[in-house]
């Protein structure tokens, strides 16, 4: 069974719809990005799966049940952009009382580790920096061992240090068999960080795949030399060309294929190819390319 279905969701805000007739399924033990610029849906969509908001239109389930059932068997942990901290309470003081809710928590020097807080297990948290209390906000997410963790932007205000060790948390926590969506706009998180990415605009999904594949569907690979004067007819029907770019006697080809590409380049025309670039594939160029189509 999945861990996570949106079946033909909308959500309106008024006059304003933030999710689009959106379906997907996400696997159990998967770490997945949610990825798509500002405004594009994506902390609608986890208060959606957390049952904060309902859908106007269409179901969402968590392995076959509803939100609201998911989150009283605790199922669900969460890492919502805001959430104020019990400033008198010290970290661990704070921990404990939010594991303690739960039926079955993770151990409180498990979550300490996890979160990378130990060394602050003792500070209060209104003396907590801002990178610091999101670490603490990803201790209380996990606090009861929940087997789906969502997280809307959790790197927002940390620095990179901080990113590296939040990272390495997740990942011990996903490797339990855990399933994670995390909010992101950062390409290079999704990438890094996730088996599969979601890109949503405007509310509809515009790709789905492993980053590998988002990236050779948007045609994110580039052979370009110099062309002088030579013709450049002929170089959009070369194998896997999507896109031929000609700009002061440059000519740069998007592909889906550099080898397929260089291959019918160098076998198939006459041309005297100098300066050659080949260049691996981007994921913002395909980002923009795919956000900007829908
Ligand atoms: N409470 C609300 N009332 C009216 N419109 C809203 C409300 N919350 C969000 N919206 C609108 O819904 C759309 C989706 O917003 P949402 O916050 O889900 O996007 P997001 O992808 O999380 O953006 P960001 O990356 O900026 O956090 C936007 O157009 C936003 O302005």
């Amino acid at each position: 069974m999945n861990a996570i279905v949106f079946d033909h969701v909308s959500k309106h805000y008024g006059d304003v719809l933030a999710v689009d007739d959106l379906s997907l399924a996400i696997e159990p033990g998967k770490t997945v990005a949610l990825l798509g610029p500002n405004g594009a849906g994506k902390s609608t969509s986890i208060n959606l799966l957390l049952g904060l908001l309902k859908p106007t239109r269409g179901t969402v389930s968590i392995h076959g049940r509803t939100s609201d059932q998911a989150v009283r068997a605790g199922e669900m942990g969460a890492m919502l952009q805001n959430g104020a901290l019990i400033p008198e309470l010290s970290v661990k003081e704070l921990i404990d009382l939010v594991r303690r809710l739960y039926p079955r928590p993770l151990g409180l020097e498990e979550i300490l580790k996890l979160a990378d807080l130990t060394d602050l297990a003792g500070r209060r948290a209104n003396k907590l920096s801002g990178g610091q209390s999101q670490r603490v906000r990803f201790a209380l997410a996990i606090a009861g061992a929940p087997r789906i963790l969502l997280l809307d932007e959790p790197t927002a205000a940390m620095d990179v240090e901080s990113r590296l060790r939040f990272w390495a948390g997740m990942h011990d926590y996903a490797a339990d068999g855990r399933t994670v969506l995390f909010a992101t706009h950062y390409l290079e998180e999704a990438d890094e960080h996730s088996d599969r990415v979601i890109v949503i605009a405007k509310g509809r999904l515009a790709a789905d795949g492993t980053a590998a594949e988002i990236k050779a569907a948007a045609g994110g690979h580039t052979v370009s030399f110099a062309l002088g004067d030579q013709p450049a007819a002929g170089l959009d029907r070369l194998p896997e060309v999507t896109v031929v770019e000609v700009v002061a006697g440059t000519a740069t080809l998007h592909t889906t294929d550099t080898d397929a590409t260089l291959a019918g380049l160098y076998r198939g025309t006459t041309l005297d190819v100098r300066e050659l670039k080949v260049s691996g594939a981007d994921l913002e160029a395909a980002f923009l390319a795919l956000t900007k189509e829908s």
